[in-house]
This record gives C-alpha cells, sequence and structure tokens, in this order.
C-alpha cells in the first residue's frame, strides 16, 4: 500500500504565512476530506503536493521518495482543479489522448458512460464548454486516470444539484471498483459528510483536525448515501 507524505510544509506569499508547519499522512484506498474556510490554504497545500507549486520549506514524499522532479512518483497523483492546463482548440477526445499517454493507461469504457450519462459530446472543444461541463470534463478526467492518489479541488464548482449527485454517486461506485486514495478540497462540508472516511481541517494554514470520520465512510465507506446536492 502506498502512503503519500506531507512533512512539515510551510509557504508564505510575502508576508502573508500561508501554511505554517503542515505535516498529514494519506493512506491508499481512503477518501479524504480537506475542509477549511475560503484562503484556508487548501489549494496551495494541493499544488505543493502536486509539484505545482514549491514549499518553502517541509517536503512531499511517496513511499518515502521526495516528490520533487521524481517523474514516477508525480505520475502516482492526479489534481483536479480549476486551473485549465489544456489547450482550448483541442477535443475533449484528444485531451484523453494525451492523457493517456501521460499516464500510460486511461479507462476508455468507464469514460464513454460517463460522456453519455453526463450528456457530454467528446468531439466538443475544451474552450467551448460552460463552466459546469468544463468541471465534468475534468472531474471524467480525474476518474478514469490510472493514479492511485486522485486529489480533487472544488470539484463540484459550477454543477447544478443534479450534476453534483450524479457526481458524487460516480465517485462512491468508482472508489467501490477500485478503491484509491481521494483527497477532496471543500467548504461544502454538508455535501462530503457522508462521503470521506477522514476529515482534515486547515484554519489560517494550520492543521486544526485529523481523524477518521465517526459512524460515517470512515467504517463503511459505501454505506452513507451520496448527499443529494443543495
Ligand atoms: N500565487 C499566489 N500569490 C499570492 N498569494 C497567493 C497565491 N496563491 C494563494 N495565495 C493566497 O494564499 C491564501 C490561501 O489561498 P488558497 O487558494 O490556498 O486557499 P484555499 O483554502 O484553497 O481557498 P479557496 O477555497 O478560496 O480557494 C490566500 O490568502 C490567497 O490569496
Amino acid at each position: 500500500m502506498s502512503m503519500l507524505e506531507v512533512s512539515h510544509v510551510s509557504k508564505s506569499f510575502g508576508s502573508k504565512n500561508v501554511l505554517q508547519d503542515v505535516t498529514i499522512t494519506f493512506d491508499e484506498g481512503k477518501i479524504y476530506g480537506l475542509l477549511g474556510r475560503n484562503g484556508a490554504g487548501k489549494s496551495t497545500l494541493l499544488n505543493i503536493m502536486t509539484n505545482r507549486t514549491f514549499a518553502d520549506s517541509g517536503e512531499v514524499k511517496i513511499d518515502s521518495e521526495n516528490i520533487n522532479d521524481n517523474d514516477a512518483k508525480l505520475g502516482l497523483m492526479f489534481l483536479m482543479s480549476e486551473v485549465n492546463l489544456y489547450s482550448n482548440g483541442s477535443t475533449l477526445d484528444q485531451i484523453i489522448a494525451d492523457t493517456e499517454m501521460m499516464y500510460g493507461s486511461f479507462d476508455h469504457q468507464l469514460a464513454k458512460r460517463l460522456a453519455t450519462k453526463f450528456e457530454l459530446d467528446m468531439a466538443t472543444k475544451f474552450g467551448k464548454l460552460s463552466t459546469g461541463y468544463n468541471s465534468i470534463f475534468k472531474l471524467i478526467l480525474a476518474l478514469c486516470v490510472p493514479v492511485k492518489f486522485v486529489l480533487l479541488d472544488e470539484p463540484v464548482l459550477g454543477l447544478d444539484a443534479n450534476h453534483r449527485e450524479m457526481f458524487y454517486s460516480e465517485l462512491i461506485d468508482s472508489f467501490t471498483n477500485n478503491p484509491r486514495t481521494f483527497i477532496i478540497s471543500t467548504h461544502l462540508i454538508e455535501e462530503v459528510a457522508n462521503l470521506i472516511s477522514d476529515v482534515i481541517v486547515l484554519d489560517e494554514g494550520r492543521i486544526m483536525l485529523d481523524q477518521p470520520v465517526e459512524g460515517s465512510a470512515g467504517q463503511n465507506p459505501f454505506g452513507g448515501r451520496p448527499p443529494t446536492g443543495c
């Protein structure tokens, strides 16, 4: 079983201390909720964990190896965020092909089923997607890449209640069929409460809470019904 470790990570932007001595361990096969108010440092932490931003101090390791410039370890993680890494002129099919090249494989069958379910035409150009469908497409990528750690930064932003419920339900199915680690950053605590096995609360760059969720997904990841959205 792989383990993702964040050790004593600190980060400042100018005079603002955004992360202060953050230490967390993520085990394989769990669904973590990374909760915190706007500006708590969640996105910065996820960006540091995936080598998109550098920490001022501390380190991130997978199975005891530092992830910096370590393609083998970085390839075990996928970060979905509102940052668009894809060319507006590429079709969704082309982006999937590029993603498959990068990660070595891709669950095309699942992607096709999800595209049909969400009524997303894969011949569409990325730049033509609405805000909601931009998120839906990136969530499809996140569920279909062959990684051990799936990091989702505010994944349901822009999705209507129906699409949110569909996504949470697909996430549970995907986790059931292929247990791996999900780290879901959100301020919508009530939406993920039934989904997560562990909760981590960041407040002003410090870990305030890091514990299993009692009587919830922690004991039975498939027992909690997905939320109905709001
Ligand atoms: N590149 C940057 N340059 C300057 N300040 C930044 C940068 N990135 C983040 N910050 C600041 O760091 C703080 C934490 O931001 P971050 O996006 O990590 O928080 P968050 O918990 O993800 O919040 P949100 O839910 O609003 O996205 C904020 O005050 C933000 O303005």
